[in-house]
């Protein structure tokens, strides 16, 4: 079942237009990621869906639920992780989460929270004395106070240092085990992968892919070797090859599938010696610049 349809979605800022037909939807109990370079309008996009956003036109259902016009009764389903301001100096930890609750008519026990997200001993500590990677922690536990049965979690792991994001990961994935729908704006490819069941990969406003993070990699693998001797003549012929690059001796031969064994036949076949053989995996990274013509390092 979709928790969220999302159909032809527009808005413009003035002269800027941000989102220009955006469609997608996402399955209830998934971890559907939202990709795209800086600006390209995620942010305007998963804030329409929550409700925070008029659009200038297009349908929102998140629930079965207008964002727009069910706003207080959207509010009481869904969870959403603040952004690193929103809470003031002063406030302590407990008061946080005990503050949070009361606006959810079912909310959970904050204390068991705390505990699951490593906060127990921060319990009376200020807003304003949290590490980056406490605040962090606190602005997920307060996405998830109210019980919410969709989470939008934007910059997860921002902050944090390798350990806890992999704590991290494993307790968002509990998240979704619990039956929690996931929505998460990401800036890392690793993340994405070892998260996300899905991604719509946004790009000036338009969503140029949506697929799981292996759909988007295409199934594409790389061979390259360096020829010692022989004839490569019909190598691009090979059952699987998508593509061959010769620089000098060097090759470099893209596929599908079980490309690398064809090719390795066909070189046995024809006598080509080759040496340095190796054969390596597209990442995720070479997707998203294939999709978007920007590096995501560059975000
Ligand atoms: N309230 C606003 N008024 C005018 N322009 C805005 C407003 N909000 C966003 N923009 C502009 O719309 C574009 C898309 O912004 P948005 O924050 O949705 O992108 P994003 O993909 O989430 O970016 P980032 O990855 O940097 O968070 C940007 O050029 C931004 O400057």
């Amino acid at each position: 079942m979709a928790v969220i349809e999302v159909t032809d979605l527009r808005k413009r800022y003035a002269e800027l237009t941000v989102l220009d037909g955006v469609s997608f939807s996402v399955e209830e109990g998934e971890i559907f990621g939202v990709l795209g370079p800086n600006g390209t309008g995620k942010t305007t996009a998963v804030e329409c869906v929550e409700g925070l956003r008029r659009p200038d036109s297009g349908t929102i259902r998140v629930l079965g639920l207008d964002p727009v016009r069910d706003a207080r009764r959207l509010r009481e389903q869904i969870g959403v992780q603040l952004q690193q301001t929103q809470l003031p100096e002063n406030l302590k930890v407990w008061e946080a989460l005990d503050l949070y609750a009361s606006f959810y008519a079912n909310p959970r026990d904050w204390r068991e929270l705390l505990a699951e997200w490593g906060l127990g001993d921060k319990r009376d500590t200020r807003f304003g004395k949290l590490s980056g990677g406490q605040r962090q922690r606190l602005f997920i536990a307060l996405a998830l106070v109210g019980n919410p049965r969709v989470a939008f979690l934007d910059e997860l792991t921002t902050g944090l240092d390798p350990q806890a994001r992999r704590a991290t990961w494993e307790l968002i994935k509990q998240v979704r085990a619990s039956g929690v729908t996931v929505v998460l704006v990401s800036h890392f490819m690793d993340e994405v992968e070892e998260l996300c069941d899905r991604v719509a990969v946004l790009n000036r406003g338009r969503v140029v892919a949506l697929d799981s993070p292996s759909g988007l990699l295409g199934g594409e693998h790389r061979m390259r070797f360096t020829v010692k001797e022989g004839d490569l003549g019909g190598l691009a012929d090979v059952p699987g090859v998508a593509g061959v690059t010769r620089t000098g001796d060097r090759v470099v031969v893209t596929g599908r599938g079980d490309f690398a064994t064809a090719v390795t036949a066909y070189l046995a076949r024809h006598g080509v010696l080759v040496s340095d053989l190796r054969i390596d995996k597209r990442t995720l990274d070479e997707a998203f610049t294939a999709l978007t013509g920007r590096s995501f390092d560059d975000n």
